[in-house]
C-alpha cells in the first residue's frame, strides 16, 4: 500500500453560541463551522512499529505538551479495528496550537482518515462518529470537513445551505489558550439557538447573516488574553473586511473577505504593522 497524505485544514467557528450546560460539565453548543485551506499534512505509510515524527513551522510548540493525539487516535482506531497499530506517521504542523483553529482535532481526524484507508478499515459511521468524539468534541465534524451545523457538545452534526466563495484572514497573537479555562471563565446567561436562513448569494451576505451572531466565549477569552481585543481591532479595521469574529474558544480570529486579493492584502497589511503575529489568508472551503 502506498504513503496516504491528509491535509488537516483550520476548523474556524464562523459564529458560535453557547446554548446550555450539561451536567457533566460540556457545555451545549450552536455553531457554523467552516474549513480553511491552510493547515497541517499527515502523511502515514506502513511500518512494523507505531511511531510519529513532527516537523514544520509550528512542531516546537508542541515539545513538552505531553502525548500528541495522533497516536491517540491511531491507537484507538486500531483498536476499534481489531488490528495491531502498525504506522509510521510524519505531522507537518503549521496551525498554532490551543489556538481555538482545531489544530489537534483536525490532526485526529485526518489521522482517522489517512489510517483507514491504509488499514483498508471501513468502520460503521456510527462507530467512527463515536471513537473521534471520544478523542475531543471538534473532531468529528473535522471528520466531515466541509461547512456544517454543530449542535451539541460537537456531536450533532446538521448539513448547511450551500456556502458562498469566501476568504479568511486566520490572526492568532501568538498566545496559546486552554479551551477548558476559557470555557469556565465564560459568564453570562446562555443563548438560544438560531436556525440558518436560505444560503447566502455572496460573501457579503454571508456578512449579512452572521451580523447578528457572535461567539459567545469572546468575552472570556479576551479576560485571560487581552491581545485578542487588539487583534479583533485591527481586523475590523482592515480596508475589506466584512466581518471580524474569533474562532472557537480563541485566540485565533479571523476576518471574512469576498476575495483573495483583498484577503491578502490584508494580512500583509496586518503583517506589517504586527511582525509577531501568525497571520494567513486562505479559501473558506465551501466543499470537501
Ligand atoms: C469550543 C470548540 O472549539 C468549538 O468548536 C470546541 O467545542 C472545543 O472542542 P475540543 O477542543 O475538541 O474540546 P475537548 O478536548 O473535547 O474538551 C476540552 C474541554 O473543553 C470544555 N468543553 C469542550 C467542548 C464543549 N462542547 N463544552 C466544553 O465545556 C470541557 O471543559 C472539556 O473538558
Ligand atoms: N497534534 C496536535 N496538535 C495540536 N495540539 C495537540 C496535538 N496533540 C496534542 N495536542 C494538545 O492538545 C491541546 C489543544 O490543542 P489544539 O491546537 O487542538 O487546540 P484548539 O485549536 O484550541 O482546539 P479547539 O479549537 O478544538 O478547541 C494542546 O494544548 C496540546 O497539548
Amino acid at each position: 500500500m502506498p504513503p496516504v497524505s491528509v491535509e488537516a485544514w483550520a476548523k474556524v467557528n464562523l459564529y458560535l453560541h453557547v446554548t446550555g450546560k450539561r451536567p457533566d460539565g460540556y457545555h451545549l453548543l450552536d455553531s457554523l463551522v467552516v474549513f480553511a485551506g491552510i493547515g497541517d499534512t499527515l502523511r502515514v505509510e506502513a511500518a512494523d512499529d507505531l511511531s510519529l515524527s513532527v516537523d514544520g513551522p509550528t512542531a516546537a510548540l508542541l515539545d513538552g505538551m505531553g502525548g500528541n493525539i495522533v497516536l491517540d487516535a491511531a491507537q484507538a482506531l486500531a483498536r476499534a479495528a481489531q488490528i495491531p497499530a502498525l504506522a509510521r506517521i510524519h505531522l507537518t504542523k503549521r496551525l498554532p496550537v490551543a489556538a481555538g483553529i482545531g489544530g489537534g482535532s483536525a490532526d485526529a481526524a485526518a489521522t482517522l482518515l489517512a489510517l483507514s484507508r491504509l488499514w483498508g478499515v471501513t468502520l460503521p459511521p456510527a462507530q467512527l462518529h463515536a471513537l473521534a468524539l471520544a478523542l475531543g468534541a471538534d473532531v468529528p465534524v473535522c471528520l466531515r470537513r466541509r461547512p456544517t451545523r454543530m449542535g451539541g457538545i460537537g456531536d450533532t452534526l446538521a448539513e448547511v445551505p450551500p456556502l458562498p466563495a469566501a476568504w479568511l484572514v486566520l490572526v492568532n497573537p501568538r498566545i496559546g489558550l486552554s479551551t477548558p479555562a476559557v470555557f469556565k471563565a465564560r459568564q453570562g446567561c446562555f443563548s438560544a439557538p438560531q436556525p440558518l436562513e436560505s444560503s447566502p448569494a455572496d460573501a457579503e451576505q454571508l456578512a449579512a447573516m452572521l451580523a447578528h451572531r457572535g461567539n459567545d466565549l469572546t468575552d472570556a477569552a479576551i479576560s485571560l488574553v487581552p491581545d485578542i481585543a487588539e487583534v479583533l481591532q485591527m481586523l475590523q479595521t482592515t480596508p475589506e473586511c466584512l466581518l471580524a469574529r474569533m474562532s472557537g474558544s480563541g485566540a485565533t480570529c479571523f476576518g471574512l473577505f469576498a476575495g483573495q486579493a483583498q484577503a491578502d492584502a490584508a494580512a500583509a497589511a496586518i503583517a506589517a504593522v504586527h511582525g509577531q503575529w501568525w497571520c494567513k489568508s486562505a479559501p473558506l472551503l465551501s466543499a470537501s
